[in-house]
């Protein structure tokens, strides 16, 4: 289990966060959901190791891991471009880190992630010539191969368009579930969170506002920011379409 009790971080004398405290369970998805600047990355990155906190406990497996460097706290960040290497093919770029530890996953284990992820027909292909799905797909190999404790995702999907995205979040979750990893991403856009995760963990000005399950955050927002910023954006999508279009399904059309 991930704990983080009472952590705060200012950037030049602003507090980004302020005393966050929150439990991620093994194995669960988690998203950090809110506007721009509320804090999300920086929580992530704070998670990561890359940013020090001033103050609170990071704890994983009641293991204290405050003061713990990135490299040995064992998570691991697909960033939002992927951040793959160009002058590397998909296998290459895929099996990168385990040139140095090539004990971490058995040959099996990494056939099994590039079927899994869908790979298998692109493994020769430069990153040039790949869709952002697909890139998406291999920035996610590469990381899952390292086995990592906590995978961390930073707006995974908001590079990709609406088939694509789907897609790859059946993926992140099928990982999750099947490897029982506990995954962690931010994301800005409420729908996305509701929809992928266990638990969503929203964020107003560096305070957590509510962290619950999404079908409570729907039926029981506990304050008026949740109903302001999550709710309402998912019914102005509707009342949108709906404005466009008209509210009522035409009977389909029988072909011939
Ligand atoms: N390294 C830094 N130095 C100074 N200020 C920073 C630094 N990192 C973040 N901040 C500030 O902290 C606040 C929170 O930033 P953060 O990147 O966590 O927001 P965010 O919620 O991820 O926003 P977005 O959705 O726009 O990416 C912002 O006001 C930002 O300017």
């Amino acid at each position: 289990m991930l704990e983080l009790e009472h952590i705060q971080k200012s950037f030049d004398g602003v507090p980004v966060l302020k005393d966050i405290s929150l439990q991620v369970e093994d194995g669960e998805i988690v998203s950090i959901l809110g506007p721009s600047g509320c804090g999300k990355t920086a929580l992530l990155n704070l998670i990561l190791g890359i940013v020090d906190v001033d103050g609170g406990t990071i704890r994983y497996d009641g293991q204290d891991l405050t003061g713990t460097p990135m490299e040995k706290r064992g998570f691991n960040i697909v960033f939002q471009d992927y951040a793959l290497f160009p002058n590397l093919n998909v296998y290459q770029n895929i099996t990168y880190g385990l040139r140095n530890k090539p004990d971490i996953s058995t040959k099996e284990e990494v056939e099994d992630l590039i079927d899994l992820l869908g790979l298998r027909d692109h493994l020769a292909k430069r990153i040039d010539q790949l869709s952002g799905g697909q890139k998406q797909r291999v920035a996610l190999a590469r990381t899952m191969v390292m086995k990592p404790r906590i995978l961390l995702l930073d707006e995974p999907l908001s590079a990709l368009d609406g088939v694509i995205k789907e897609s790859i979040k059946d993926r992140i979750k099928t990982i999750a579930r099947e490897y029982r990893l506990t995954t962690i991403i931010v994301t800005h856009d409420p729908e996305e969170a509701l929809t992928l995760s266990d638990r969503v963990l929203i964020m107003e000005s560096g305070v957590i506002s509510q962290y619950a399950k999404p079908e409570e955050i729907v039926h029981q927002p506990r304050n008026d920011f949740v109903r302001r910023f999550i709710l309402n954006q998912l019914e102005i999508k509707r009342n949108n379409i709906y404005a466009l279009f008209g509210d009522r399904p035409t009977p389909a059309v029988q072909a011939g």
